[in-house]
């Protein structure tokens, strides 16, 4: 029987999932530094091994691989973060237990349709959201709007959004990590300014979508993906119904200034 693409990025997150807490597990003493580059270059490998074997005429940009200039011409490129949260992934909450909010990205973009499938996995929470059984976000009660934002390095536009409306601030480190929990309900949004790169967003973007959230730009345009550089900065994730609302209240909050200059492309093209 053939494997979907849908099931096939679910397979893939999971798998690579596993490869980390296998290699955590063994290396669990080393320095955080070696236990992150190891894990990023571990889970790329199986990766980028698993596609070739599956989907060998498929271009695949990763964030730990050299940019791969074929896919620019190419009609289906997977995109792939193996590591999303590669701070969280090393360290321990205050009970001495590994941090679970890392994620394993793994998305199709394909030319003319944009992202087609995808799948996030939470290896350490042992969880997967992916376009091949597309989650409902459960009904939620009302309250203040709460925002998933990130722990390490939140965007100024996150104080400037608190100064105009009624927000909570839920702090977690992994964007696709972000991305679910406005899937699962534990948050109202997922606001993001300041810098990103495609593999950060596409697989929560396609999960996400499929799941029949709303994911935009901060100005509301369209998130566009197998771009020539791939430095996409900012991102918004919602309700549908909350959208025309939220890209208000960010239209006002970034008129004060929140420019986000693109830095030097980190893994350009050889
Ligand atoms: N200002 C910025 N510039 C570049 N990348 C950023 C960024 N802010 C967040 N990211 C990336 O987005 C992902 C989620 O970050 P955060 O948890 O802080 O929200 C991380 O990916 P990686 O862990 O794959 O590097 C991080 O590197
Ligand atoms: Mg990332």
């Amino acid at each position: 029987m053939t494997t979907t693409d849908h099931e096939l990025a679910a397979q893939l997150a999971v798998s690579a999932g596993r490869v980390l807490l296998a290699l955590r597990d063994e290396i669990a003493d080393v320095p955080a530094a070696e236990l992150k580059d190891r894990g990023d270059a571990a889970s790329h490998e199986h990766l980028l091994a698993e596609l070739g074997r599956l989907r060998p005429d498929d271009p695949v940009l990763s964030e730990e691989g050299a940019d791969d200039p074929a896919r620019l011409a190419a009609d289906r490129v997977w995109i792939v973060d193996p590591l999303d949260g590669t701070r969280e992934f090393s360290e321990r909450d205050e009970d001495g237990a590994w941090r679970t909010d890392w994620a394993v990205h793994v998305a199709l973009w394909e030319r003319g349709a944009g992202l087609t499938a995808g799948a996030v996995a939470l290896p350490g929470r042992d969880e997967v959201f992916s376009t091949a059984e597309p989650a409902t976000r459960p009904a939620t009660p009302s309250g203040p709007l709460r925002l998933a934002v990130s722990r390490s390095r939140p965007p100024a536009l996150i104080g400037e959004l608190a100064q105009l409306t009624d927000v909570e601030l839920v702090p977690m480190g992994s964007a696709g990590v972000k991305a679910m929990s406005v899937l699962t309900g534990q948050c109202d949004a997922y606001v993001h300014g300041g810098g990103q790169y495609e593999w950060d967003s596409a697989a929560p973007v396609a999960v996400a979508s499929a799941a029949g959230l709303f994911c935009s730009r901060l100005d509301g345009s369209e998130l566009e993906y197998n771009r020539e550089n791939p430095w996409l900065p900012d991102l918004v994730v919602c309700e549908t119904h909350r959208a025309a609302d939220l890209l208000d209240l960010i239209t006002r909050a970034t008129s004060t200034g929140d420019a986000s200059p693109a830095p030097a492309k980190e893994n350009a093209a050889p």
